[in-house]
């Protein structure tokens, strides 16, 4: 038995398929530890796929695309029904990362009724509960005692949270809150997990002591019976109805009517309010807005996971199409020997590496703001705030893009809901809009990138944080791409960090250019939005670079540092290109310089070619998980994609009921009406 370096050779599979994995150069388990990050956890994650391929109870019974919501809430809920009672079995107690592996493959990307409890409510109760508070939930939630999510968007509000409508108002003579929805836009719509599944929720309000407006507090709030699951009285909850994606996920409604719950609901690990209302405000104003922070900081590597998805479906399909000839006398060519094709997946496969490597960075800041926080230092709060607002906008924005792309480079077959690339698709794109949409948390780094410039400006360069030191350097007067014998990644960073630090001052400059013209304040922001947006991409773009370069340097394997040396060329030219306009504006880079960059990309499309399918394989998603007829681990397509379609519910009987009710009698009466 030959060993391949890629572990993902079967015997019995497309022998077009295992001639892409034959050319791989390097150990894909070795590959895969580096995306997760640690060998321990890579080899973990085959373990746990392992487990779950001998338990059929864990399997889907039949294609979600089969499915109706109903059915497939219900399947979920048997499902995590089972991994829960089993949970010890297959995974480490409380390891977040095997759970989250496990949650992919039993219950897959679309959901399931204890997602935000998971994700949200109970690191709302971690980071925001008193030890007593904790007591008393946090360990009924992780026992699934109970099961909770986080509520704080309403129908009218979702971004501007100062401006949300329920009211928690302080009642002194009974030490109670009084929750109330006021109107309909008041009403909480959104919340995960909120319509049909949770009986609690960290709720989100404006608290109200003696009249006075203290803004935003989370408090623990009951909302159904723990017995009966009904709603409690003062309650009125529902789903909001089906979504582009996530149906498996019941997002619901929920409005108070004067409804009451004891002071000690308020979360107080850093907020009090003393039973005669006096208001102990917290070490740092946005403190209890953590539960976003650590979705933001998660959502990085769920992100590029998705990406993942659909490039894995994608390049293993475009392995074993065949359509056209490049050579007329040859035989029709796969088509990812199409330069096109090379190019509409190759960068977003650099881009998903990027984005892991980015995410566990990220995720290693998270942990450490969140020990730092709970010793009451929360001096990093702002940098966290900053790099993942960008994080999760740049990224979730190119995941879509590249999903898209995966898309369309499987041709019909890729519009079929048998490549679950439409799925895929609607899932990642949520993640432009929940966990602040876009654009406004573009706008909340470019907030700190102004106070960064406004230091560059006043001489005060020193004080800038790591995140931003480049701001304060000075720039050659010209890239030196090509320019120098050993054209290496540094002149690479070098030209990203000009293009972020122009574009950053530029937006800056006119930020301040128009509040001296005399504009107020919020106005100048409005007017220099879009340029102060820019920068806040480019600053992320340059991040996920130096982040690429950082894991880059560190590997040590060397078939694995070659491979990612190749990616990481393809992923810097194919930035410079993407964003050349700023580069050839102020004559930094030069036309010449960029065909110099095309040419690079090119070569290391095609560098790249022999690995491309080892790269994908390298994620190592089973079937089960990525439950795609076209990205099959065994290539074997067509027959399954016709069995696919022969198990359609509409295939069940050779004459449907509409045809009976409607077509046979629309038949008949125009051909009667010729006799
Ligand atoms: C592998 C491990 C397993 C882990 C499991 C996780 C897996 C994750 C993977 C995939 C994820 C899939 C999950 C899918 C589920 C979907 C869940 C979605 C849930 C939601 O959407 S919840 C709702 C989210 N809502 C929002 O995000 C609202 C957006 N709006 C805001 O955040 C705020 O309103 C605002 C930030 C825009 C403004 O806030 P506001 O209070 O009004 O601000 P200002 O008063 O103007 O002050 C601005 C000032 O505050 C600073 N700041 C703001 N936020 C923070 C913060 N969090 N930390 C620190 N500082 C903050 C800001 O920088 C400004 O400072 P300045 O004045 O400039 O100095
Ligand atoms: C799949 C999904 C799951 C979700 N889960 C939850 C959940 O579990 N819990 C929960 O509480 N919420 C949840 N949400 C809600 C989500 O967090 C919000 O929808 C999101 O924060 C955006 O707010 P919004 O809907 O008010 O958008 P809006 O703010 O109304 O955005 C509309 C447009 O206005 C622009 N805009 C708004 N404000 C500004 C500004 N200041 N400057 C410039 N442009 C601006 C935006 O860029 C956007 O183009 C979820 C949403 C989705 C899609």
């Amino acid at each position: 038995m030959v060993h391949h370096q890629n572990k993902a050779i079967r015997e019995g599979d497309n022998p077009d398929l295992t001639a892409e994995r034959v050319t791989g150069t390097f150990d894909t388990h070795s590959m895969a530890a580096q995306i997760y990050n640690s060998e321990a956890h890579a080899r973990r994650r085959r373990e746990i796929t392992e487990i779950i391929a001998k338990r059929p109870e864990l399997h889907d019974t039949k294609p979600f695309p089969f499915m109706t919501r109903e059915e497939k809430i219900l399947e979920s809920s048997r499902k995590l029904t089972l991994i829960t009672k089993h949970m010890n079995e297959i995974i480490e107690p409380n390891n977040s990362n095997e759970m989250f592996h496990l949650n992919n493959e039993v219950l897959g990307i679309e959901g399931h009724p204890m997602a935000l409890h998971g994700i949200m409510f109970i690191p709302a109760l971690t980071a925001q509960a008193s030890e007593e508070q904790q007591k008393k939930w946090l360990t009924r939630a992780i026992n699934r005692e109970i099961v909770g999510t986080y509520a704080q968007t309403e129908l009218g509000h979702g971004t501007n949270l100062q401006n949300l409508e329920t009211t928690a108002t302080y009642d002194v003579a009974t030490q109670e809150f009084v929750l109330h929805t006021p109107t309909i836009t008041g009403l909480k719509w959104w919340p995960g997990n909120l319509g049909k599944s949770s009986n609690y929720a960290v709720v989100v309000a404006l608290m109200f002591i003696k009249g006075k407006n203290y803004g935003p507090h989370t408090f623990m709030v009951p909302l159904r019976d723990e017995k009966t699951h009904q709603p409690l009285k003062g309650i009125t909850i529902g789903d909001i109805g089906p979504k582009i994606a996530y149906n498996v996920t019941d997002n619901g409604f929920l409005g108070f009517d004067h409804y009451r719950i004891p002071r000690t609901n308020l979360l107080m690990r850093h907020t009090r309010v003393e039973p005669d209302g006096t208001y102990v405000k917290p070490p740092h104003a946005k403190i209890n807005y953590s539960a976003m922070v650590h979705v933001r900081s998660h959502m990085i590597t769920g992100q590029a996971i998705m990406l993942s998805y659909a490039l894995t479906i994608a390049t293993r399909y475009s392995s074993v199409r065949r359509q056209g000839q490049i050579d007329t006398t040859q035989p029709e060519v796969k088509v990812l020997e199409y330069q096109t094709q090379q190019h509409r997946l190759f960068p977003y496969i650099a881009r998903a590496y990027a984005f892991v490597f980015a995410g566990a960075e990220t995720v290693k800041l998270y942990e450490r703001v969140l020990e730092e926080v709970a010793t009451g230092n929360v001096s990093l709060m702002a940098d966290l705030h900053a790099l993942t607002s960008g994080l999760k906008s740049v990224v979730s924005h190119y995941t879509a893009q590249g999903i898209e792309q995966a898309r369309m480079a499987c041709g019909g077959h890729g519009y079929s809901q048998a490549s679950y690339m439409s799925e895929i698709f609607g899932v990642a794109v949520g993640g432009c809009t929940y966990e602040g949409e876009n654009m406004v948390m573009l706008l909340q780094l470019a907030r700190y990138l102004v106070k960064s410039a406004s230091l560059v400006k006043t001489g005060q360069s020193s004080k800038l944080g790591p995140l931003v030191a480049y701001l304060g350097a000075k720039s050659d007067s010209t890239s030196l791409i090509d320019r120098t014998p050993t054209t290496g990644f540094a002149e690479y960073v070098k030209t990203f960090q000009h293009i972020a630090r122009r574009q950053t001052l530029k937006a800056a400059d006119k930020f301040f250019g128009l509040m001296e013209k005399g504009e107020k304040r919020p106005i100048a922001w409005n007017k220099s939005s879009v340029e102060l947006n820019r920068a806040s991409r480019l600053h992320t773009r340059l991040y996920i670079v130096e982040a690429f370069v950082r894991r880059v340097e560190e590997v040590a394997d060397p078939r694995l540092k070659e491979v990612l040396t190749d990616l990481l060329h393809l992923h810097v030219n194919y930035e410079l290109l993407d964003m050349s306009t700023y580069a050839l504006e102020d004559g930094f880079v030069s036309s010449s310089q960029l065909d110099y960059v095309r040419d690079q990309l090119y070569f290391y499309l095609a560098k790249i070619r022999p690995n491309a399918v080892s790269l994908v394989d390298s994620w190592e998603f089973s079937d089960q998980e990525l439950r795609s007829v076209l990205g099959r681990r065994d290539g074997h397509v067509y027959e399954n994609l016709f069995a696919w379609a022969k198990a359609s519910p509409l295939n069940k009987t050779d004459v449907l009921p509409s045809v009976d009710k409607y077509l046979k009698p629309l038949m008949e009466s125009a051909r009667a009406s010729k006799l």
